[in-house]
């Protein structure tokens, strides 16, 4: 079984020009101390990768993009590959996020060819999984991130759980101030480590990182980080400034 480190990961969406990216990665890694038991992880928008790239100077941070294509190359006008992505320093890449399944209405066959493609060519995705206000309060939340997550990870190899990551993002949580509680959010990535459990056994699935996502904030983040499955965060507007994110990196560790 594979000792989970936690992972705190930015998902910055569609800010900050090329200059403002490097400034606070420059800053950001002066200021955050270190841990064994965390790494972090900065997924800009697409024209800052190479230069954020070139700025990661520390062992316990990583890059990440924040979507792909699935195919390697091709006539896909605006789409990024995975080799690319690979190419400029990317370890990561978030696939399935709630806005790109809402906005830019990808379903869960692209996003698991989006998830296949990242585990071949050797990046580990971030599987984004989560119910909406109206699922929740019709009590189908587990049924929703069940579906996901089953036709996600389809024909996908775990390996030993360390090739895929797991985030649970309940979209009613998402930008709108309103967290989960740090009961909802183990409720459910129990569920989820019992459902991977039960699919591939429960050492890979006991080495699988499940990160929270939806309004985490310096205020929450102790709370949130002291759950039992809640093995990192995904963070979107409290990871544009260096000093909430450094609080938010900078955790109290549980127990
Ligand atoms: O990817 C990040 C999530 O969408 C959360 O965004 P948020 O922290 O602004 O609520």
């Amino acid at each position: 079984m594979v000792r989970r480190k936690n992972l705190i990961a930015a998902n910055w969406k569609m800010h900050k020009t090329v200059s403002e990216a490097v400034g606070f990665v420059r800053e950001l890694q002066k200021s955050v101390g270190t841990f064994d038991d965390r790494e972090v992880l900065i997924a800009p928008p697409f024209t800052a990768l190479l230069a954020v790239s070139k700025e990661l100077s520390r062992e316990d941070f990583f890059l990440g993009g924040q979507n792909c294509h699935w195919e390697e190359k091709g006539a896909y006008t605006g789409e990024v590959s995975v080799p690319m992505l690979k190419d400029v320093g990317c370890r990561y890449v978030i696939v399935g996020h709630s806005e790109r399944r809402h906005i830019f209405k990808e379903d869960d066959e692209v996003i698991n060819k989006k998830v296949r493609a990242a585990v071949k060519w050797g990046l580990v995705p971030i599987l984004c999984v989560g119910e909406m206000l109206e699922e929740r309060e019709a009590g189908k939340t587990f049924e929703i991130v069940s579906d996901q997550l089953e036709k996600g990870l389809k024909d996908v190899d775990l390996l030993d759980g360390r090739s895929v990551v797991i985030a649970y993002e309940p979209v009613w949580a998402i930008g709108t101030g309103r967290t989960a509680t740090p009961e909802q959010a183990q409720e459910v990535h129990s569920f989820i480590r019992e459902k991977l459990s039960g699919s591939y056994g429960k050492d890979i699935a006991h080495s699988v990182r499940i990160l929270y996502g939806g309004s985490v904030k310096p205020s929450n983040v102790d709370d949130l980080m002291k759950e039992e499955d809640v093995d990192g965060l995904l963070v979107g507007g409290a990871s544009l400034e260096v000093e909430s994110f450094r609080r938010i990196i900078e955790y109290q560790q549980k127990g």
